[in-house]
């Protein structure tokens, strides 16, 4: 069995900054569990509606309750026409992940969150939506198209990706999307969901604690980490030329995004998983370059620092391989986590007090105001 991380020192590593029952991280070095269940049970056997619903509501559905929960979130994904007119307004360069925080922010102004009986609606209403206001800005921006947002897909993935092209995925490309949204739904304390609950914690709305949640994963320290991923692997030719560049970076001491984890100590159990899905559809596309270069990457990265691949390092080939623009990637990211932030927000909320913590101070001794005149 691995053993767990040593975590001390800066970054508030190894303490414990409150409980949650809603997943573990790493506990014997490498596991990932949601509610007890392991992700790797929940990614073979489940949909990601499935594991929502067991985040979000405390169990895995029967039949009838997933079919009651999918056809609640389908009749909630069409967009008001303010929030569309603002998306409007957003320009073709902005970040994406802008146009996520000011998505769930405008449906803040305009749905507000009255008092807390209303938070699971608030939350089954962003999971609806976030697909819609994703693409259409991105079609709208890009292609001067306004899409219809109330397709007829079974499925948050499916949704999404017949927004994004004008068709309905292949069954693969859903499958994918479906076990890449359950590998993002949740993980504990990282640094996008504790700011979610550190805005919760002053008795703030839902649509508050999502949005500083959206700006903390933008860094490609967090969710941002999937693009930069992408942004390095298609710079490489061929599995040759990607080790000589990666020994270069190593060399020149450069941080290798997609590859080490604060919390994992040898693997990130997520990796494996979504790593075959990118083999499924390297295969499909006729890849010869791209999913060869991430092996190697991941290769060398463990031959010289014993650095393994997070989450994010595979998903860049897998999304591309579907034809993702690399510009989407952590949006889904939000589209999936929005789960794990949403119920961290209502475990916080059933049991709060207001977080914070202390600092040491490292700044000038006690001195008094000097008159204006003579400084
Ligand atoms: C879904 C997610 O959010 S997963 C994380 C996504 N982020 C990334 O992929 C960004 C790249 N990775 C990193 O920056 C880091 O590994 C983090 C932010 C994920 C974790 O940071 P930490 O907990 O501080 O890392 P850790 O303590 O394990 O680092 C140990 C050493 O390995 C180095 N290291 C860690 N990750 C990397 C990396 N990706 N590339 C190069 N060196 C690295 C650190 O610089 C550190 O070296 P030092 O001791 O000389 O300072
Ligand atoms: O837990 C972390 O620090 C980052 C991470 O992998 C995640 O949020 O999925």
């Amino acid at each position: 069995m691995a053993e767990a991380k040593k975590l001390s020192g800066a970054g508030l590593r190894g303490q414990v900054a409150g409980k949650t029952a809603l997943s573990t991280v790493g506990q014997t070095g490498s596991g990932l569990t949601y509610r007890g269940y392991d992700v790797k049970d929940l990614a073979a056997h489940c949909q990601f509606e499935e594991v929502a619903h067991l985040i979000l509501k405390g169990e895995l559905p029967n039949q009838a309750e997933l079919d009651a929960y999918k056809a609640r979130l389908k009749d909630l994904r069409s967009l008001p026409q303010a929030l569309k007119d603002v998306l409007e307004l957003i320009p073709k360069d902005a970040h994406p992940m802008d146009v996520m925080r000011t998505g769930c922010s405008m449906l803040g102004n305009l749905e507000t969150e009255e008092d807390f009986g209303q938070q699971q609606d608030a939350t089954d209403r962003l999971l609806a939506a976030f697909p819609s206001i994703i693409c259409y800005w991105y079609r709208f921006s890009h292609d001067g198209v306004r899409i219809d947002e109330n397709t007829d897909d079974d499925s948050v993935g499916a949704h999404f990706l017949h927004m994004l092209r004008g068709e309905k995925p292949s069954t693969l490309h859903e499958q994918t999307m479906n076990v890449s949204l359950i590998l993002y739904a949740e993980h504990e304390f990282n640094a996008s969901t504790f700011t979610a609950r550190v805005c919760a914690s002053t008795l703030s709305d839902m649509h508050s604690c999502v949005t500083a949640a959206i700006g903390s994963l933008r860094g490609p320290l967090h969710g941002g980490a999937n693009e930069a991923a992408m942004d390095m692997i298609e710079r490489f030719t061929s599995a040759d030329h990607a080790e000589k560049e990666m020994l270069g970076m190593l060399e020149r001491k450069e941080k290798i995004m997609g590859f080490g984890h604060a919390i994992y100590a040898t693997s990130d159990p997520r990796n494996e998983i979504i790593k075959q899905w990118s083999e499924k559809l390297a295969k499909d596309v006729g890849d010869t370059v791209l999913y060869p270069v991430s092996v190697r990457c991941e290769e060398v990265m463990w031959r010289e620092k014993k650095l393994f691949c997070n989450a994010d390092f595979f998903h860049a080939s897998a999304y591309h391989f579907m034809g993702i623009p690399t510009k989407l990637f952590t949006p889904i990211f939000v589209m999936s986590r929005l789960t794990g932030w949403a119920a961290h927000v209502m475990e916080q909320r059933a049991d709060n007090r207001i977080i914070r913590p202390s600092a040491e101070y490292v700044g000038v001794a006690p001195r008094t105001v000097e008159p204006i005149e003579s400084r």
